[in-house]
C-alpha cells in the first residue's frame, strides 16, 4: 500500500513561500468566501465541520484545539491541530502553534502535513478582510490595529493591500513594541500611546491581541465603524466591553464556535446576528450603516481550503520541475 503515501510532504518553507505570495492571496479570499457561503447553508454534502473541541494544558495555560472538517463535494478532508497559550505576561513563547493535516477521503491516508503557522496568520486576515469588505463603510479611510503579534502583521499585510486606506494606527501593550512593529511594515503606520488613541475617530478596528479583559471599549468607537475581533477565543476571555457588544450589530464565522468559545458574546449576552455566510449567501443583511463587530473564532473550513490551495500548487509546481 505504498502508493498511498507517495504525496506526503514536509515543506514549510515552500508552504511560507506560496502562501506569502499576493497572488495566492487573491485565490485564497474567493475559496473563502465560497466556503464560508457553504458552511452556513449547514449542507452536510459541503461541509461537515464540528465546533472545535478542546483539551485544557492546565499546568501551561493553554489548550490543543481539534479543528476536523470535511467537504464531501470538493473532496477535501483535513485537520488543523493547534495550541494556544494565554501569553498575558509577556512571555516570549509563541501564543499559537499549528499544524494542517491534509488526508485523502476515500483511504484515510495523510496526503501532506502542512506547517499552519502561515494558513492560520493568512486566512483569519483573509477572513477578517472579507467581514471588513461586507460590513465597513465603503470610503473608510482609517485603521485601527489593536496587537503587535502575527495576526497583527497578516492583518496588516492583507488589510493594506486590499483596501485603501489613508493612515493605519498600532497600538500595543508596550510603546516600544508598537513602534518596533511600526518599524517593520516600514513606517507606513503610526504608533499610538493608548489604545484609545488609536481607536477614536477610526473606520476599522481589528483586535488581535492575547489579552483576556477587554482592550477596546464601546465608548470610543465612531458610530458605523467596524469591528474585527480575533483574539478571546475562551468563552471566559474578553477584548471588547459590554456597552460594544450591545450597541453592535454581532457577527460571527460560526454561530455555534461563538456562542460556545467567545467570553465576548457569552459574558455579555449578545446575540450574533449573523454568520458571514449568511450576508455572503444572501440571506441577511450587510447593516453597513451601523456599529458592526464581527467575531472571529477561526473555522476548520477556512484551514481546508487553505491548505487545499497551498497543496495544488505545490503538485502544480513539483510536475514542472
Ligand atoms: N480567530 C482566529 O481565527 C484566530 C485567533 N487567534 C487569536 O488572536 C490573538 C493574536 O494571535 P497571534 O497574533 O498569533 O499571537 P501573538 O502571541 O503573536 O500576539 C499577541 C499579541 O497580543 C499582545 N497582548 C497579550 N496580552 C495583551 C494584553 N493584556 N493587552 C494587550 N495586548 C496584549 C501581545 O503583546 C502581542 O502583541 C490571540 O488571542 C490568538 O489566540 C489566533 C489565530 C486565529
Ligand atoms: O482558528 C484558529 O486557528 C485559532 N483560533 C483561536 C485561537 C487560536 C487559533
Amino acid at each position: 500500500m505504498d502508493f498511498l503515501f507517495e504525496n506526503v510532504e514536509i515543506n514549510v518553507k515552500y508552504f511560507q513561500l506560496l502562501l506569502t505570495n499576493f497572488s495566492t492571496l487573491t485565490e485564497l479570499i474567493p475559496r473563502l468566501e465560497e466556503a464560508l457561503g457553504k458552511f452556513s447553508k449547514r449542507d452536510s454534502a459541503e461541509v461537515i465541520q464540528p465546533v472545535r473541541s478542546t483539551v485544557p494544558l492546565q499546568k501551561h495555560d493553554g489548550f490543543l484545539g481539534l479543528m476536523p472538517t470535511y467537504m464531501e463535494n470538493d473532496g477535501v478532508l483535513s485537520t488543523k491541530l493547534v495550541c494556544f497559550y494565554n501569553r498575558e505576561a509577556g512571555s516570549s513563547l509563541p501564543g499559537v502553534q499549528a499544524t494542517v493535516v491534509l488526508l485523502d477521503p476515500e483511504y484515510g491516508n495523510v496526503k501532506a502535513v502542512i506547517d499552519g503557522e502561515v494558513i492560520t496568520a493568512m486566512r483569519t486576515a483573509a477572513v477578517s478582510a472579507i467581514s471588513a469588505k461586507l460590513l465597513m463603510h465603503p470610503e473608510a479611510e482609517v485603521l485601527a490595529i489593536l496587537g503587535t503579534g502575527k495576526q497583527a502583521l497578516s492583518h496588516y499585510n492583507v488589510f493594506t493591500e486590499i483596501f485603501p486606506f489613508k493612515e493605519v494606527r498600532v497600538w500595543g501593550r508596550t510603546r516600544e513594541g508598537a513602534e518596533r512593529f511600526v518599524r517593520s511594515v516600514g513606517g507606513a503606520a503610526r504608533a499610538c500611546g493608548s489604545a484609545e488613541e488609536a481607536v477614536r475617530g477610526a473606520d476599522v478596528i481589528v483586535t488581535v491581541t492575547g489579552s483576556t479583559k477587554p482592550v477596546l471599549f464601546g465608548q470610543w468607537v465612531k458610530p458605523g465603524a467596524h469591528v474585527a475581533a480575533v483574539g478571546a477565543c475562551r468563552p471566559d476571555w474578553r477584548e471588547m466591553d459590554d456597552v460594544l457588544m450591545k450597541e453592535a450589530v454581532v457577527y460571527a464565522d460560526s454561530r455555534e464556535g461563538a456562542i460556545a468559545e467567545s467570553g465576548d458574546v457569552v459574558l455579555s449576552g449578545a446575540e450574533v446576528f449573523a454568520e458571514l455566510g449568511d450576508v455572503i449567501n444572501g440571506t441577511k443583511p450587510a447593516l453597513r450603516e451601523k456599529t458592526t463587530v464581527f467575531k472571529s473564532l477561526g473555522m476548520g473550513v477556512e484551514d481546508a481550503v487553505s491548505a487545499k490551495l497551498v497543496f495544488d500548487q505545490w503538485k502544480a509546481t513539483a510536475r514542472r520541475l
